[in-house]
């Protein structure tokens, strides 16, 4: 199998563009040894890239569209604990993506300190938005279609604990907690659950909804064969526990030459055949992840949690060359930065807060140095951290990255709503260079 590589924006006509990108005619085609990966040199993996010996080859320099990091933000309805202790809203939508907070003389003191900060972003979903709407209008679709072309991408969920995160990726709590465990085995469909998959339920979140919308995509393509895998982790006080093998065993994280990425090792993946399999997948991942309670959210997530739907399709072409593509989803769901004197943690939960805390401080400065042009190039701490080791690829390498900042709009809450604001705008700025990853494959006895 010889990989070759393309970016997106001319990707419609593949065989031209192979032919294109490598100087090779038609009947070569089957012969091709391309190992290049075009957009090499501006992955701006800084410190991760240590040998790189194909940074100097010719074709890494070739230039390749960029594309941004697409930031939507979420505003939740004031919940019941904040209308009964009679807080105020200080989140108002002027509209065209402006988003206007008020009140900061409450947290910046002094004369001339701003009383109100105004941001602007591609999509703002003020509280009555439903989760449709959130799917339908934040980009999500486009993520999947992506996906389905060879792309890498990413939907993270950003903001203070308790500010929706779970509830935009999957739903309120309750949604996916079943009481017996599911079987899971390598290869799902064999074991079946033997019933049909669950309907949509208007809180159903994102990642229900892309599940659906995936089938559906799939189902029109019957041209293609497609290979759809799944995974879930979560990193919960900096180790890397695999959620649909529940040994709670810590999982090394490796940097791989050949993908030019971080990666798990050893993590338990299931073939899915059918939605039901992606749906079990969710559901045994959900039961599984670290969940706790204080006193902003009863249901906290106390890890990171990562799934991970990889997308491996294979067409044949008119020269008898199977074209395949590797593309995957990745569903982040970030723990809350939290407040600890406001959460009230302590031992077990103050712990996690702080592994929580120092890891998204982390991501924070990837996020800062990758906005500033100046910083850019240079040193990006993603080895501080295990979450944005596996994030490197989705914040500045070849993949396509949805960002979610969820605020709350309570007076209480200010200081962390402008900090979500502050980070969604920086990473609004950070740009990534997608590829599709191809394979050609000449077969002579394979039928689908
Ligand atoms: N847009 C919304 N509409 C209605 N309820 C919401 C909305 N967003 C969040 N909620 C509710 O608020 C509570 C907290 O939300 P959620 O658990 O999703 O927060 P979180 O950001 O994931 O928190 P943590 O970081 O602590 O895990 C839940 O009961 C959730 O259902």
């Amino acid at each position: 199998m010889n990989w070759v590589v393309t970016n997106y924006h001319s990707s419609s006509n593949y065989q031209s563009q192979i032919l294109q990108l490598t100087g090779l005619s038609n009947h070569q085609l089957p012969n091709l040894r391309v190992r290049r990966v075009l957009p090499l040199r501006s992955l701006n993996l800084g410190s991760i890239a240590s040998s790189d010996s194909d940074k100097d080859s010719p074709d890494a320099k070739q230039s390749v569209p960029e594309d941004s990091i697409n930031v939507v933000i979420r505003c939740r309805p004031l919940s019941q604990k904040e209308i009964e202790a009679h807080d105020a809203s200080v989140v108002t939508f002027p509209g065209g993506g402006q988003i206007l907070l008020s009140g900061l003389d409450s947290i910046i003191h002094g004369d001339n300190g701003p009383k109100t900060k105004q941001f602007s972003f591609n999509v703002v979903f003020e509280p009555r938005a439903q989760q449709p709407d959130v799917f339908l209008y934040s980009g999500m679709t486009r993520l999947v279609q992506m996906a389905i072309e060879g792309f890498s991408t990413t939907c993270f969920c950003y903001g203070q604990t308790g500010s929706g995160k779970t509830h935009t990726l999957t739903g309120p709590p309750g949604m996916f907690n079943r009481k017996k465990p599911i079987f899971l085995s390598p290869f799902c469909s064999q074991f079946n659950r033997k019933k049909p998959p669950d309907p949509l339920h208007p809180d159903h979140g994102i990642i229900f909804r892309s599940f659906l919308y995936l089938f559906s995509l799939l189902q029109d393509r019957q041209d293609v064969h497609y290979v759809l895998k799944a995974t879930f982790l979560e990193i919960y006080n900096e180790k890397v526990i695999d959620l649909l093998n529940n040994t709670r065993r810590s999982l090394p994280v490796r940097w791989s030459k050949k993908s030019r990425s971080f990666f798990v090792e050893n993590l338990f993946t299931v073939d899915c055949e059918e939605l039901d399999d992606l749906l079990a997948v969710l559901e045994e991942g959900m039961r599984n992840r670290s969940v706790g309670a204080h006193a902003m959210n009863d249901v906290s997530s106390r890890s990171h949690t990562m799934l991970t739907i990889s997308i491996t399709s294979e067409q044949l072409m008119d020269n008898g060359v199977y074209i395949t593509k590797a593309g995957k989803i990745n569903f982040v769901d970030l723990a809350g930065s939290e407040m600890t004197k406001k959460t009230l943690s302590e031992g077990k939960t103050l712990r996690e807060a702080n592994n929580i805390n120092k890891s998204l401080m982390v991501l924070g400065y990837c996020i800062s140095s990758l906005s500033d042009p100046k910083k850019r190039g240079g040193h990006i701490p993603y080895r501080d951290s295990k979450l944005t080791k596996l994030l490197a690829d989705s914040l500045a390498g070849s993949g396509v990255t949805l960002m979610i900042a969820t605020i709350s709009p309570a007076l209480s809450n200010i200081s962390e709503s402008l900090n979500t604001l502050r980070y969604a705008a920086r990473a609004k700025r950070i740009r990534t260079k997608p590829i599709i990853v191809m394979a050609l494959i000449k077969r002579t006895n394979y039928s689908h």
